[in-house]
């Protein structure tokens, strides 16, 4: 059964879920990285918040890990990078904490605009400053977005209800959804230039990595104010600083840090500034939604394969998984046979082509080309799967090429791979017979029906008489049963192809013995 590690604080419905889902699961929070170092080894999937790193040292030290779950939206915690060369799966949940987090923003504009913490502040100390604290209205004034996704949304919707005027600034967001959510699409120095507050909502990437920097806080409007609940690292804090201690920001008000946990900051010492420690997410329903949803979606991956949210991985729904199951299955295997036939002498690989024909067609077909993929470069290449083989391939220029042919032909559904060499071509064919067993039927345009086994002998020789005799002889005399025989020919007197399902392991010595006898072009031992 598979196991699973929640190393963060997670709502107890996380826990439950796993179990229901008949899981083994262990709850341990607040581990240190060297504590969670030693144990991870144990696990199939670890389930996190924002707390636990997973670097490539932990992802070093976890051979059975196959997911990560983050109940949450960043993965900027996680490498996900070194976990999809290590075929691991990352997910998050998208939605489950949106709505939480664009309240927490607006929570934060309205703290900014009438002083509330300070003013809360100095009531409770007894000094009654009812001349002290004189805020703005946010009626009628422009908020600037920059990054108008689920969160950004979700902020514009609520600030129009507000009667604000709201301007957003995304290169992904469309004039037609602008339009829809009721923003001006603007672009960033209009909005910079433009914003009364000016709120963030964008992922940490390199491109927007200090976007709000010492140059555009200098062109911000003098009195406008920040709020940062996306995260630490968009926002120059040193800049920001100076422009609040100028007063040419009128406020700030962050939820995320540059380093965090962050327990001093200079900007904690101005008042003009709101901080909460990351809590953005922190309500009981984001924390409840977050936790059943990754939970569900770990549990639906580790047992039957489904893929929701993932980052680094083609989407399988649990409706889907178990019809795709056997198609991704004979997609490894004609892509194993092909990668264990492409010799080094054969060249470098230049191309794959995987093509679907009849009802495979119309399927899902980015998880089976991704499991071809897997098959074709785990003989070349070691421990590839389905979430690396596609950066795999493209990381070696592998051009990848995916074909549909409704219309069934000779077989009511087939697959087809093509593999292309500097040197050579060659296409191998599969179909899935009774109770969706894979079954190769035709190798470089041959026809030759043989189901596939563990070990299997593939021998091209000269279809001429005395071939099958002496094969067979030699087989017999090194003591190797031959479990199947599927033969096939391009043309009488043509090439020829044999092959073989074995017991077991193919001797080395038997294999050369093989490739010496008379009509034989060629042997291979495939393993699968
Ligand atoms: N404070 C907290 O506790 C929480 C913080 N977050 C943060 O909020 C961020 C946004 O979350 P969602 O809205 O759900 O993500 P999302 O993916 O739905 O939206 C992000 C938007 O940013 C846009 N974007 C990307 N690059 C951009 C650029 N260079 N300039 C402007 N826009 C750009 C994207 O096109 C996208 O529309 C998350 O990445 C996470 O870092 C999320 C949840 C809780
Ligand atoms: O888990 C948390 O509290 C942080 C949430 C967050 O930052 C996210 O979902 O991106």
């Amino acid at each position: 059964m598979p196991k699973v590690l929640i190393s963060d604080k997670l709502s107890p419905a996380a826990v439950q879920i796993f179990k229901d889902r008949g899981l083994d699961v262990d709850f341990k929070p607040g581990l240190k990285p060297a504590e969670l170092r030693e144990i991870i080894a144990g696990y199939d999937g670890l389930a996190i918040r924002s707390a636990t790193k997973v670097t490539r040292e932990l992802l070093d030290a976890a051979p059975k890990l196959k997911v990560v779950g983050r109940a949450g939206i960043g993965v900027d915690n996680v490498d996900v990078t070194s976990a999809t060369a290590r075929g691991v799966v990352v997910m998050n949940t998208p939605f489950g904490n949106a709505i939480t987090t664009a309240e927490h923003a607006i929570a934060m504009m309205f703290a900014l605009a009438r002083q509330i913490p300070e003013a809360s502040a100095s009531t409770k100390a007894g000094k009654w400053e009812k001349n002290r604290f004189m805020g703005v209205e946010l009626f009628g004034k422009t908020l600037g977005l920059i990054g108008c996704g689920n969160i950004g949304s979700i902020v514009a919707d609520r600030a129009l209800g507000l009667k604000m005027k709201v301007i957003a600034f995304d290169p992904f967001l469309s004039e037609k959804r602008a339009v829809e959510i009721g923003v001006e699409k603007v672009e960033l120095n209009d909005l910079i230039a433009r914003a009364d507050f000016l709120t963030l909502h964008t992922p940490l990437t390199e491109q927007t990595k200090n976007v709000i920097s010492r140059d555009a806080i200098a062109r911000m409007k003098k009195g406008a104010r920040l709020i940062n609940c996306a995260r630490g690292g968009l926002v120059d804090e040193a800049a920001l600083f100076d422009a609040l201690k100028s007063g040419h920001l009128a406020g700030a008000a962050l939820d995320v840090f540059e380093t965090e946990p962050a327990t001093e900051s200079p900007l904690f010492g101005l008042e003009n500034v709101v901080c909460t420690p990351h809590l953005g997410a922190a309500t009981a329903e984001a924390q409840e939604n977050v936790a059943l949803q990754v939970a569900d979606q770990m549990a639906d991956f580790l047992l039957t394969g489904a893929v929701s949210n993932a980052i680094n991985m083609p989407s399988v729904t649990a409706e889907e998984a178990p019809r795709l199951k056997p198609y991704m299955e004979l997609a490894r295997l004609l892509g194993g046979m092909a990668g264990q036939l492409t010799a080094a002498q054969d060249g470098a690989i230049k191309a794959i082509r995987v093509e679907y024909e009849g009802s495979v067609a119309e399927l899902n077909l980015r998880p089976l080309t991704a499991a071809a993929l897997a098959g074709v470069l785990t003989p070349l290449l070691g421990s590839v799967n389905m979430v690396n083989a596609p950066v795999l391939a493209k990381q070696r220029g592998i051009e990848v090429a995916e074909t549909t042919v409704e219309r069934s032909g000779e077989y009511q559904t087939l697959v087809r791979l093509t593999v292309v060499t500097d040197r050579f071509e060659r296409a191998i064919a599969g179909t899935l017979v009774a109770e969706n067993k894979p079954r190769l039927v035709a190798i470089k345009g041959i026809a030759v029906e043989a189901d596939f086994a563990a070990h299997m002998l593939y021998v091209t020789n000269q279809d001429k008489p005395g071939f099958i005799g002496r094969f067979g002889t030699a087989l017999a005399d090194a003591g190797v049963n031959i479990a199947t025989f599927h033969l096939g020919r391009s043309a009488p007197g043509g090439d020829a192809i044999c092959l073989v399902g074995l017991d077991g392991p193919m001797p080395d010595g038997v294999l050369a013995g093989v490739r010496e006898l008379p009509l034989v072009v060629q042997a291979t031992a495939l393993a699968f």
